[in-house]
């Protein structure tokens, strides 16, 4: 956990073991300790050097441990003791030193950064906040705005701008170590006492006090109801009015507030989820360290609307060669000078060149022969898109991947048109594609596995979370939109408004309510999907009551919205009203409100009052419900990856963990109470009618989200 090595006859080298990121377990913590009493106690020892095995530092405390009582010796302390030290000590920072592992970085009375390492205090994303001293020492270090910058938003930084914070002392291109332990011996006999942080005094701007006002209207505007943040801000604020001894009681004293909130729980199940939604497994045995996926050098984009030009951006920054097509020559040009000016603007942010040599624009798909890797995003036409498939077929290569990112049609029937069904998978981008993270990757139930793997490794590489899953209609997150959408039209029926809706949303963490949101997507392609699906327009069965449709509830309200040429924000009318078509600015417009009274009256429906908890209930448990059944119908391998979607494609609020999440942290059985509530005052709403799933985890004494895998037993994974 420590190895102990004496080098160069007079320097302590001491080295965390503890892979893949030398996290602080009470093992390391223990071992740590042992180690330093060593060093400070030999004689011939006359400086330390603390460094990380495998090229990486330290990754801070180890997250794990947190779900449990606190084992081992407690951080402080130690980190107090090697600070206090008279020997000095040199930390060698590669990789990275993060939260605690930054923490330690900051007693050691120098530092050594290799020019690739971070650094930084991420706490603030786990719930938390830098509870050993890092919000007492690093104030002192570099002032009270730098760190407030950086405990607030948990933001890496690379060495060399720790070097100008005045962080680190020194960056190098070579072996880290190797320089600090000669750093060290020349640091023998030197004064230490300037290098004590927790001794030095706060650099206090004059309006101190205007300064946290202003971070902490920033932050609660950033991060609504969120708790870390705030904490932070205060314990920032006892470095610059208290001595250290005190500021750190403070310091302990707000932790103690996070430390077992519902939020700290939440974000560090987030930590987990991502990474656990990387790791997919097919019924086959096949699985993410099995499946080799292969490599992709070029590949093509089919269609350049605001998709296409999003994954051309996507894959060209990554340095693969891209070849778009389009069906005429000046939607070519248009979508090609697009797609240079994203290229070019993300270069410049970057501080890069933009790779505009890696482009090809053509009209024909004949281009498309030799490509690795095709990713179709033509319109949302099935008949459409079944000719492009077809055409593909004949021109690739037959290694080629065929890969299309329809946000909810039938994989599988783009595969069957093919001659390399097994070559064929979904690539569900979120719009706008070079900007969200999120990537579903939908598996036919022909796609191979190598398939698979290649979909998921190459949405890894242009920095998505990629997340698979089964092939139906809406495949995940589109899927369970739905029952959430409905919901919001039909509070709106019986008497909230959009606004109202939105607030309750927009309290509760979304970052845009359901309306404001709708608004900025644009009302048309629902409203097409709809009519195409002859729920509303002239298709619609003469033989369906008004608000109903195949013998459920339907709310024809976006359709009338839609009917006025209300189409959202591009056309400066939606569910709100805007300064002009494409404005961001929305106010609730009183002509919705008319429509909405108008409505009620000729449906003699009596509005009443609606609470924001029923607001949230309705909305959320019915989004979760359908969770349930994705999980059942095995569409999705685990409720992390549900929550993924959400979180990274759908904004729902990270300290809330997602859906399934927050279904738990209700409680389940609360859940399933509110649904059969709700169900039995809606009959006509089959969303509203618990799942068999979320019955059967209550029955079974609703277990922790983790382990509901173990309860599903699912007749065939879509997987
Ligand atoms: C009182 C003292 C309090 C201190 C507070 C803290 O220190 S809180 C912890 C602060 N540190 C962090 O938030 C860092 C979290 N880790 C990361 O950001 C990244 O893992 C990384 C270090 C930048 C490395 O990224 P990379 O992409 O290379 O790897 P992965 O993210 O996939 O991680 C590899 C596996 O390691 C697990 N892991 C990472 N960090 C921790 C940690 N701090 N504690 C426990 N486990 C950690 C991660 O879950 C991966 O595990 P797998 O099982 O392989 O999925």
């Amino acid at each position: 956990m420590a190895r102990y090595e004496l080098v160069k006859r007079s320097v302590a080298l001491i080295t965390l073991t503890n892979p893949p990121v030398n996290a602080l377990s009470s093992a390391v913590r223990h071992a740590m300790a042992k180690s330093m009493e060593q060093a400070l106690n030999d004689p011939k020892v006359t400086a330390v050097v603390i460094c990380g095995e495998n090229g990486r530092f330290c990754g801070g405390a180890d997250i794990r441990e947190f779900a449990g009582p606190l084992r081992g010796p407690p951080l402080v302390p130690l980190l107090d003791a090697i600070e206090a030290g008279e020997k000095p000590v040199v930390a060698a920072i590669e990789g990275v030193a993060l939260g605690g592992g930054f923490e330690l970085a900051l007693v050691c009375h120098y530092c050594i950064a290799h020019f690739k390492a971070r650094l930084g205090l991420p706490e603030v994303t786990l719930g938390i906040l830098p509870a050993a001293g890092g919000t007492q020492r690093l104030p002192r270090l570099i002032g009270i705005p730098a760190a407030l910058e950086l405990i607030t938003t948990g933001r890496h930084i690379s060495a060399q701008e720790a070097l100008k914070l005045g962080i680190v002392d020194q960056v190098t291109e070579q072996n880290a170590c190797e320089v600090a332990v000669e750093f060290a011996l020349r640091a023998v006999a030197k004064p230490l006492s300037s290098r004590r942080v927790s001794m030095l005094t706060t650099p206090c701007p004059p309006d101190l006090d205007a300064l946290l006002e202003v971070v902490t209207m920033e932050v609660k505007k950033k991060a609504r109801g969120v708790m870390a943040p705030l904490a932070c801000i205060q314990a920032v604020r006892a470095a610059a009015t208290m001595p250290y001894s005190k500021g750190i009681k403070r310091e302990s004293e707000l932790m103690a507030t996070l430390f077992n909130s519902g939020q700290a729980r939440a974000l560090q199940y987030c930590f987990f989820a991502q990474r656990t939604a990387g790791k997919w497994t097919l019924p086959s045995g096949a699985q993410w360290n099995n499946s080799k996926p292969r490599e992709i050098r070029s590949a093509a984009i089919i269609g350049l609307g605001t998709m296409g030009r999003g994954i051309v951006v996507s894959l060209a920054r990554v340095g693969i060669s891209v070849i778009a097509v389009e069906s005429e020559k000046k939607l070519l040009e248009t979508g090609k000078q697009m797609v240079i000016g994203m290229l070019e603007r993300d270069a410049k942010r970057r501080g890069v060149s933009a790779s505009l040599n890696l482009l090809k624009f053509t009209l024909s798909l004949q281009d498309l022969k030799d490509v690795d890797l095709v990713i179709e995003a033509v319109f949302e036409d099935m008949a459409l898109k079944k000719r492009v498939f077809q055409e593909l077929s004949k021109v690739c290569r037959p290694a080629t991947l065929l890969c299309t990112n329809t946000s909810g049609l039938d994989v599988d029937a783009l595969a069957g048109v093919t001659d390399r069904p097994h070559l064929v998978v979904g690539m569900h981008f979120f719009s706008p594609a070079h900007v969200m993270k999120l990537l579903e990757v939908v598996c036919g139930p022909r796609s191979s596995s190598e398939t698979i793997a290649t979909a998921m490794s190459l949405g890894k590489r242009m920095g998505k979370v990629s997340v698979a899953v089964g092939n139906c209609p809406g495949f995940v997150g589109n899927r369970m939109l739905k029952p959430y959408m409905d919901q919001a039209t039909f509070l709106l029926e019986e008497g909230a408004t959009p606004e109202q809706i939105d607030k309750a949303l927009e309290d509760f963490g979304f970052a845009m309510g359901v309306f404001r949101m709708s608004d900025l997507a644009g009302l048309d392609v629902g409203w097409r999907i709809r009519k195409e699906s002859g729920l509303t327009g002239p298709d619609v069965d003469p033989k369906n009551p008004p608000r109903r449709r195949h013998g459920r509830r339907y709310c024809p309200i976006p359709d009338m919205v839609c009917e006025q040429g209300r189409f959202g924000q591009k056309t400066g009318r939606g569910w709100y009203m805007y300064d002009k078509p494409g404005g961001t600015n929305a106010k609730p417009d009183p002509l919705i409100q008319n429509l909405l009274e108008m409505y009620r009256s000729r449906y003699a429906i009596q509005p009443r009052n609606i609470s924001d908890q029923e607001i949230i209930e309705r909305c959320l448990f019915a989004l979760a419900n359908e969770g349930f059944r994705i999980l059942e119908d095995g569409i999705a391998a685990r409720p992390e990856d549900i929550d993924v979607i959400y979180l990274f494609g759908y904004g729902f609020p990270r300290h809330r963990g997602g859906p399934m999440f927050y279904a738990s942290m209700v409680g389940l059985e609360r859940v399933l109470e509110r649904l059969e509530h709700y169900h039995q005052a809606h009959p006509d709403v089959p969303h509203l009618e618990p799942s068999p799933l979320l019955k059967k985890l209550v029955a079974c004494g609703s277990p922790s989200v983790q382990t509901w895998r173990e309860h599903i037993k699912t007749m065939h994974s879509h997987l």
